[in-house]
């Protein structure tokens, strides 16, 4: 089956710089995602937006160039809950990958043991309304129950705007809970304003809510554009990742995003990001949490 790509869709970064950052030893790039290919893994019916290609070669060979050891991917909404691209990719990777799975109520408790046995470590509750339609609080409160004992955790992935409504809800999940790309914050607004202070307190009063410092190339206005030759770019989203890396250094994860889906304006050089990790996280300390230990404590805690 061949699929059209949603019109005006921007292709991945055919050949990503290498970074001028070295990644320490062992670094997990936290989230990404596979898309497909749509020959092999055909994209939901319910699904949003329709992409480009981006299978576990892809990705496997990007985690190589920019000097990645493993990968966490997660379930990416064009193929709704059904997870084959996904567990093709972990059960694939020698280990080096686990993942995030999309599940409905219905899913058996044989099928999540598989989805456990082929590597996945967690669930995603996305509430971003442009990617998927509404699915009831009581129906993901039962999966999160279901979940829990596996030892999984639930990653959440919403608009800024919505948090006010969604933090109760957050803060009744039975697991640890990661939040996708800082909870989306406008950053044409103060880092110390209401908004992001409302985001950093929920942190601050839950310490099982952790979130990723992931995304820059979504949030900024000020885009890709270096800085006086330099290669740092999107300095508008760095008072923002950095506050959460040095408020919360034991809770914070950092992923490429690749393959980068529904961005508009630009395709971000993958090895770019890369060299915005030490803006926000300027020492080697926080580099190693950030990169290794936190990753590999709540996806290969059998390794820690
Ligand atoms: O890749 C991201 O994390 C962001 C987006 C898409 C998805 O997460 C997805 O389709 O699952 C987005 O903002 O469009």
């Amino acid at each position: 089956m061949s699929f059209e790509k949603t019109p005006g869709w921007l292709d991945w970064f055919a050949n990503p710089s290498i970074p001028q950052f070295r990644l320490p030893a062992g670094a997990v790039d936290a989230h990404c995602h596979v898309f497909g290919p749509g020959e092999r893994f055909p994209f939901a019916p319910e699904r949003k937006y329709t992409p480009c290609d981006a299978s576990r070669e892809q990705l496997f060979a990007l985690r190589d160039r920019l000097g990645f050891a493993r990968n966490v991917v997660v379930q990416a909404t064009c193929h709704g809950a059904d997870n084959r691209a996904l567990v093709d990719a972990l059960v694939h990777s020698n280990g080096m990958a686990r993942g995030v799975a999309t599940v409905r109520r219905d899913i058996s408790d044989a099928d999540l043991q598989a989805l456990h046995q082929a590597g996945v470590r967690g669930v995603r509750f996305n509430f971003v309304k442009r990617l998927v339609d509404f699915t009831p609080k009581d129906e993901l409160l039962e999966i999160a129950g279901r979940i829990a004992p596996l030892g999984w955790h639930v990653v959440v992935y919403f608009e800024a705007a919505d948090l006010p409504e969604l933090r109760d809800f957050f803060t009744a999940l039975p697991t640890t809970v990661v939040v996708d790309h800082m909870g989306r914050p406008d950053v044409t607004k103060p880092v110390d304003g209401p908004e992001f202070e409302g985001f950093v307190r929920l942190m601050r009063e839950h310490t099982n809510i952790w979130s990723k410092v992931t995304c820059p190339e979504r949030l900024s206005v000020t885009g890709p554009r270096a800085l006086n030759g330099e290669r740092a770019a999107y300095r508008d989203v760095v008072p923002f990742a950095r506050r959460l890396v040095e408020e919360f250094p034991e809770r914070v994860l950092w992923g490429t995003d690749w393959p980068h889906p529904n961005l508009k304006d630009h395709m971000p050089d993958d090895g770019l990001l890369v060299d915005f990790i030490p803006q926000i996280a300027p020492t080697p300390d926080l580099q190693q949490k950030l990169l290794v230990g936190n990753p590999m404590r709540l996806y290969w805690p059998e390794e820690v």
